[in-house]
């Protein structure tokens, strides 16, 4: 584009009204904007412009040039048609997003009040998106007839043999890789060139010289064989129930109950196992915590085309995956919550596991739940999806109860293995050690442990709060140390010699007096990992302690080693946060210790109890899964509380019976559904002000069957200086609050520098 023509379009976009004759190309964007927009085609993009590309337009009255996705291609434009601006150039070639995708995105977008193009935006990975790891080049092809008649030719035999090489590349090869590959100069090409038996065309090439296998399996994957295991009489129920879905083409949705180290992983296997035989891929999702290479080892052990698609992918990677997931070169997709969006060209199946996992909820625009958008992909694509937990949320056990999923249930473990008897410690009856404040680990946990180690066995530690001090409290005029940008406690790191701010990670200097009085002796109290690990360590002093928080496992691979080197015994206490707490599968694991349950139990948020009742019930999952049975100590202030007691007892069914009718009474999920929005900014009486008036509006267009609660400050109500407050919208089902925000939204936009954020079906309520 010259620079004359730029100035041109700056002005006023003259430039681009053309003719009113169609086809014109429907295009979003990823902005807050529902509207689709329409582009004349020009006739040089005809050939090339498809739905499903990103192209280069210019918006608003600058026409400043922005990528905005082509979503459909219409015979008339929905603006005067003297007025349509030009699409200014195709970005991607094939398309980036195919039909499904296009009908799963609109339906993010409706459902979780978000743009068509913010959806779209959500499901190209960036490294795809910048076509990472791949440049221009030219390659050689040969045209259709020249191919079909080379036999016919006489044409000198160095000639020939490249004509043919070039035939099967199929277009690939550039005249530097012919060279190499025919042991040639360049004199050969260039005379069948000139021949015109051989034409140049720009491809898009792999930037690696060679594109390697994807991930190849290593050595370890191997040794085991492929042999599956042979299923228990339950697995192969469970099997037998789902098989006709596997087979067929038709969408059901299974939710998988399995107590922990009941297999629930090898009925996936045997599930997928049908869909691959039929020619079919899977999408494998599991928390990203999951991703160990002991989980991906179960996987490479079964199927030979595996792509893991995990967080420290680099763009490059992720775009290749992308390819090759796109090209029907993969079997299996395991991945974290945005695998769901993998271009697999004849799924077959989906599975989530641990489908429980907070983690699958997105907590930016858009504010999408992976298990969600999976049903309604398997939805729209017709295939099956399996949702797999020994706790599960209690949102799908209700859709389950509902009808609306079919419930398979693993009762039991494998091989007869026991579930780990628990035993409760009331730590009110625990007493303090003489001269010193209370220690983390009680007498009974204590003897425990030692007991544990004694006979071989191997321990496990949970303490979901990092850092070596949860607070700092001046003990004279009673105030908490609190992070100068956020409403939240600072936690001291001893290690770091910091107080950090776990909100913001804000460090400070760990004062020596009070902030607000100057007193002098300041009280650190609380209990979190790296305190633990200190007063573990002075009680087990012949044993190998690790600790696994994420102040511990931030280099690239810790996890990794840690967990080998417990897998080979090489620790014998395992101590952390609720990493430690998911699917490990270590058989020597014979204590499992609960430090202390309740750090969950009472936070401001209708799914507390729900969330300490699967932590407990996940970690005390950990043990009992070799030959020797397990123990757990669970020690908490609060052993009456339902969450604990049933978890105790390992017994969801008992958990659910309590907890669902108090979530019926509040009109919490599973009954009826929930908005959150949140209004955020610098000035707080304006941030009440702003979403004072968006109740009002809410209030006057809601239908009666909608509930509104607030606006009060959030529960956190400041994060990096910026106040936060909140409401939330409640009603007995969807539809009600789609329509309310579809009507209320548009008239509710906040101005600079207050923002809106709208969280459907919202997981974190902080
Ligand atoms: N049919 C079987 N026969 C023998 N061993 C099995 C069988 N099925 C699974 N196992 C083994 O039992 C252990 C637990 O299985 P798996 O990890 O699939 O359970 P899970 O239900 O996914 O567990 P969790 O939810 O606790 O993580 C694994 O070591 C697995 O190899
Ligand atoms: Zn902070």
């Amino acid at each position: 584009m010259s620079r004359a023509d730029s100035r041109a379009r700056d002005d006023q976009g003259a430039l681009f009204a053309v003719e009113a004759e169609g086809p014109f190309a429907g295009v979003v964007f990823n902005r807050p904007m529902e509207r689709v927009f329409s582009y004349a085609i020009p006739g040089r993009l005809r050939p090339s412009l498809r739905v499903g590309q990103r192209v280069r337009v210019p918006l608003g009255r600058s026409n400043q040039p922005v990528t905005g996705y082509v979503v459909r291609i219409d015979r008339t434009a929905e603006v005067d048609p003297g007025k349509v601006k030009e699409v200014l150039e195709v970005l991607d070639d094939p398309p980036l997003i195919d039909g499904v995708m296009l009908d799963l995105t609109r339906w993010m977008a409706g459902y979780y009040a978000c743009s068509w193009g913010q959806a779209l935006d959500a499901v190209v990975p960036a490294g795809v998106k910048k076509q990472a790891g791949t440049r221009i080049a030219s390659c050689l092809t040969v045209p259709e007839e020249v191919r079909l008649a080379r036999d016919t030719l006489a044409l000198p035999p160095r000639q020939a043999e490249i004509l043919e090489l070039l035939c099967k590349a199929e277009g690939t090869l550039t005249v530097a890789d012919v060279c190499r590959m025919a042991k040639c100069t360049t004199a050969p090409i260039a005379s069948l060139r000139k021949r015109g038996l051989v034409h140049t065309v720009k491809r898009r090439m792999s930037r690696a010289p060679v594109p390697g296998p994807l991930d190849p399996p290593s050595a370890e994957d191997d040794h085991d064989g492929k042999a599956p295991i042979a299923l228990t009489p339950e697995q192969a129920d469970v099997l037998g129930r789902l098989d006709p879905s596997l087979g067929g083409d038709a969408f059901a949705t299974f939710l998988l109950h399995g107590v922990t180290g009941s297999g629930k992983t090898e009925v996936y296997l045997s599930a997928i196992e049908r869909v691959v035989a039929r020619g079919r891929e899977a999408i494998v999702l599991v928390p990203e915590i999951s991703l160990t290479p002991q989980t991906i080892r179960r996987f490479r052990r079964r199927f030979d085309r595996v792509a893991v698609l995990h967080s420290h992918l680099s763009d490059a990677e992720r775009h290749r995956h992308w390819r090759a997931i796109a090209a029907g070169e993969i079997q299996v997709v395991v991945g974290a919550r945005s695998a769901i969006f993998a271009p697999t060209r004849r799924l077959g199946l989906i599975v989530i596991d641990e489908e429980h996992e907070s983690t699958f909820k997105q907590e930016t625009t858009p504010r999408y739940h992976a298990r969600d958008v999976a049903v309604k992909r398997a939805q729209l694509e017709e295939v099956p999806v399996i949702l797999g937990s020994a706790t599960p949320a209690l949102e799908t056990w209700a859709n389950a109860d509902r009808g609306k999923y079919t419930r398979l249930t693993l009762a039991r473990r494998v091989a007869e293995r026991r579930m780990p008897r628990v035993d409760i410690i009331d730590m009110r009856l625990e007493k303090p050690g003489k001269g010193r404040p209370l220690h983390a680990i009680g007498g009974l946990m204590r003897s425990a442990m030692a007991e544990a180690l004694d006979d071989d066995g191997q321990v496990i530690l949970l303490l979901n709060r990092r850092g070596f001090h949860t607070f700092i409290l001046c003990p004279k005029c009673g105030s908490v140390l609190k992070c100068g940008g956020c409403d939240v406690a600072l936690t001291h790191h001893k290690e770091r010699h910091k107080a950090l701010c776990h909100t913001c990670d804000a460090e400070y200097d760990p004062p020596e007096r009070c902030p607000s009085c100057k007193f002098d002796r300041l009280h650190y109290g609380g209990i979190g990992t790296e305190r633990l690990e200190r007063e573990v360590r002075e009680a087990f002093p012949q044993h190998v302690i690790r600790r696994m928080d994420s102040d511990t496992m931030r280099s690239p691979g810790a996890y990794e080693q840690v967990l080998s080197a417990f897998r080979a015994r090489q620790v014998h206490i395992l101590l952390g946060t609720q990493m430690i707490a998911k699917g490990l599968d270590f058989p020597d694991v014979t204590l499992v210790g609960v430090v202390n349950a309740d750090t969950s139990l009472h936070l401001p948020d209708f799914r507390a109890a729900e969330r300490t009742f699967q932590l407990v019930a996940q970690v005390a999952g950990r043990t009992g899964r070799g030959d020797r049975p397990g123990r757990v100590l669970v020690q908490t202030y609060a052993p009456d509380a339902p969450a604990i007691a049933f978890a105790a007892k390992h017994d969801y069914l008992g958990f659910v019976a309590q907890e669902l009718p108090e979530r019926e009474q509040k009109g919490c999920p599973p009954f009826g559904r929930a908005v959150r929005l949140i209004a955020r900014g610098p000035n707080e009486a304006e941030v009440v002000a702003y979403l004072d008036s968006v109740a009002g509006l809410l209030r006057e267009l809601a239908d009666p069957s909608v509930r509104l609660l607030g606006p009060a400050p959030a529960p956190v109500m400041k994060i990096k200086h910026l106040f936060r407050y909140h409401l939330k919208l409640l009603a007995p089902s969807p539809a009600p609050l789609q329509t309310l925000l579809r009507a209320a939204l548009p008239m509710a936009e906040p101005s600079q520098p207050i923002e809106l954020a709208v969280d459907v079906d919202p997981v974190s309520l902080l």
